[in-house]
């Protein structure tokens, strides 16, 4: 039977790249016309249900870099051990000021912050505390940075981490307009600028595409009809993802943010095959949740969840090589002039999002006394300072004991009441409690009433998330220096005993009963991973799940299609992941092509559905990125001119 359809390269369909640049292509599909927004668009059929392709997104956005104390700061701390009694506490010893009263109004409050700044330097240089580089988080600020054309050096520079990529990142955000409207909305929500850019990064991912085809024939003395002899393309490369515990950010992907795998190489003649495509690793810190991004403001489905070192994800499968001419010989045709595409590999845009695995998490009240008990702890310098939410991101500490164990510790920003509806730093604060096995709640004893802030941050964590209230924690009455923080200790200590609480005391800024309160941690901290050992990661889980997912959308039968109609330009689509595929693995260049691609159309039913819902003579029909017209079979003169046409436009 004369085929009905005759083929020719739309403008659309022109607009495909030709192979060798089908690796720069962002959409696999590309969607014709805007059917779905046509009022005379017609949905005629559907003959299966299909899975949609995972969705991705074009442009993103690279916005991660944290302040995590580097590796090195890991050393030793030496502990002071020596508690004084309260009855030994010299209040001349002290000239801590105390927190501003937060019932006053926000003007007033910010002079009085100023002044407490200035004061606090003072005291700072009496309490020896490091400030560090406290003045890089104030991103308001335009002083102090380099030029654009520093700023564009710096970018290309791989070596760009640490405090000068945070600096010039600062910068950016100052300088791009769409990330300043963003900035002010966030701004609005209460939550500073630099906590969006800590923990997150959106990268592109694409497995390598397949190698061609080749039609070749032997050609050998003495031996005449040598056959095709057109080796298979090489499968591109696959797309992995590995859990690097020398990570602790996902600042690198910053500057890297497209990972593309190797294309496999074409076949050759005398059956050579082509070689795999190179794969490629994306390396992420232990706590990363993967998710495929999402548009409109809406988060896209998880995918993993990788927490131990060494864990490895087949994300994305490299394309399947292109068949050549060798393996289509066959009984009927000896002399196969037809070789495949190979199969392009799968692309999307990914969120990554950090989550920290701690082993102790500081909470507390704004301003209690956290990132002090870290530095007491361990080696850790935080920013400390008399003002609440001095700490934005999280600081890690690693406590050493003589014994040869560690603990890693998360000194967290301050939680305010409401902090579950997004109040301070909200959602970005209580997220990271989450990972943490064992909670320290700070509270600051100088505050006028420690009892009352000590239940509202409980209060806080229970209604983000009630798994959260149910971690061991341990209660910490900071600032027993403080006479006033001194004088409401047994009371403190009364109520959280008639409540089944054993509070510890301490002083953090003179490093009095600090030792007791992380050993107590520590000793939380085991209990828990003894009652955790059981169910504790033993090796590689089946963490390929969305490659499989991937796999079976790529090799959806080419029987399952919709066909849909507009009646406006009388155009017919039969959309489905099958014969898309099998559309792109098609090489027009080769002469049975053409053939082979009427003979699967008819053969599975495409041609007995479209006359089925009545497809007539001129109608244009579109199979993938191919626009063809269909011609009534009867008509035979036709056809096969207008067939002749097409086969030589398409060469
Ligand atoms: N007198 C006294 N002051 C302390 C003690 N611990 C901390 N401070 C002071 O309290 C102020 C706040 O300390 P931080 O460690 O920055 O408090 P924080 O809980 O980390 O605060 P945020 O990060 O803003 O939530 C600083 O001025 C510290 O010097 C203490 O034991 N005694
Ligand atoms: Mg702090």
């Amino acid at each position: 039977m004369a085929s009905p359809l005759s083929i020719y390269f739309s403008p659309y369909s022109l607009a495909r790249p030709s192979n060798n640049q089908t690796r720069n292509r962002q959409n696999k599909a590309i969607p014709p016309r805007n059917l779905r927004k046509n009022p005379n668009y017609e949905h005629k059929t559907r003959t299966t249900s299909r899975n949609l392709p995972l969705s991705s997104t074009s442009g993103g956005e690279a916005t991660t870099f944290t302040r995590l104390p580097p590796k090195d700061d890991f050393v030793d701390s030496p502990f002071d051990s020596t508690f004084q009694s309260p009855a030994e506490v010299k209040l001349s010893d002290s000239t801590i000021t105390q927190t501003p009263n937060k019932n006053v109004s926000k003007a007033k409050n910010e002079l009085e912050n100023d002044r407490l700044r200035s004061e606090d330097e003072e005291i700072d240089g009496k309490l020896a505390f490091d400030y560090g580089n406290f003045e890089l988080f104030e991103i308001n600020s335009d002083s102090d940075y380099g030029s654009d054309d520093d700023l564009g050096d710096e970018h290309n520079n791989d070596e760009m981490l640490g405090f000068r990529d945070e600096e010039f990142e600062n910068k950016g955000f100052e300088e791009e307009g769409e990330e300043e409207e963003e900035e002010d909305k966030e701004k609005q929500k209460g939550v500073p600028a630099v906590m969006r850019c800590f923990d997150r990064a959106k990268i592109y991912v694409k497995a390598g595409d397949g190698g061609n085809g080749v039609v070749a024939f032997r050609r050998e003395k003495y031996v005449p009809l040598g056959g095709p002899s057109g080796g298979d393309g090489g499968r591109g490369g696959n797309v992995y993802v590995e859990v690097d515990e020398s990570m602790n950010s996902l600042l690198p992907f910053r500057q890297s943010v497209h990972f593309r795998a190797g294309r496999g190489a074409h076949g050759q003649g005398r059956k050579q095959n082509g070689a795999k495509g190179e794969d490629v690793v994306v390396k992420v810190p232990p706590g990363t949740v993967i998710r495929e991004a999402g548009k409109d403001g809406v988060e896209g489905n998880e995918l993993l969840e990788l927490l131990h070192p060494g864990q490895r994800a087949l994300l994305l499968p490299g394309g399947r090589g292109g068949r050549g001419n060798a393996s289509f010989k066959s009984g009927t045709n000896k002399v196969p002039k037809i070789a495949e595409n190979g199969e392009e590999g799968l692309e999307m845009w990914l969120e990554l999002e950090l989550k920290l695995v701690a082993d102790v998490g500081i909470i507390g009240a704004p301003n209690a006394g956290k990132s002090t008990f870290l530095s007491v702890v361990s080696a850790a310098q935080p920013t400390i300072a008399n003002y609440p939410f001095t700490t934005l991101l999280p600081n890690l500490g690693v406590v050493s004991f003589d014994y040869d164990a560690t603990m890693v510790v998360a000194d967290l920003p301050g939680l305010l009441e409401g902090a579950h509806r997004g109040f301070g730093l909200g959602h970005e604060f209580l997220r990271h409690t989450e990972r943490c096995s064992v909670l320290v709640h700070v509270v600051d004893g100088s505050s006028q009433q420690p009892e009352y802030e000590f239940d509202a941050v409980r209060l806080e964590l229970e209604m983000f998330n009630p798994d959260l209230a149910e971690k061991p924690y341990l209660v910490a009455y900071n600032k027993m220096d403080l006479p006033e923080a001194y004088e409401n200790w047994v009371s403190f200590k009364e109520r959280l005993h008639i409540r089944g609480i054993e509070p510890f005391c301490m002083s953090a800024v003179k490093r009095e009963g600090t030792q007791e309160v992380i050993c107590a941690a520590y000793e939380l901290v085991r209990e828990r991973l003894e009652t955790k050992k059981e169910e504790s990661w033993n090796g590689p889980s089946n963490l390929n799940h969305v490659a499989d997912m991937m796999r079976k959308q790529q090799t959806a039968p080419i029987n399952e299609f919709e066909i849909s109609h507009d009646s406006a330009s009388n155009t017919w689509h039969v959309d489905g992941a099958g014969l898309q595929r099998f559309v792109q693995m098609t090489n027009w260049r080769y002469m049975d092509s053409e053939r082979r691609f009427q003979h699967v159309l008819e053969a599975c039913g495409v041609y007995k559905s479209l006359i089925k819902l009545g497809v007539k003579e001129g109608d244009t029909v579109i199979v993938g990125e191919m626009e063809m017209v269909w011609h009534d079979a009867s008509d035979n003169s036709k056809t096969s001119k207008l067939r002749k046409w097409s086969v030589d436009s398409i060469k």
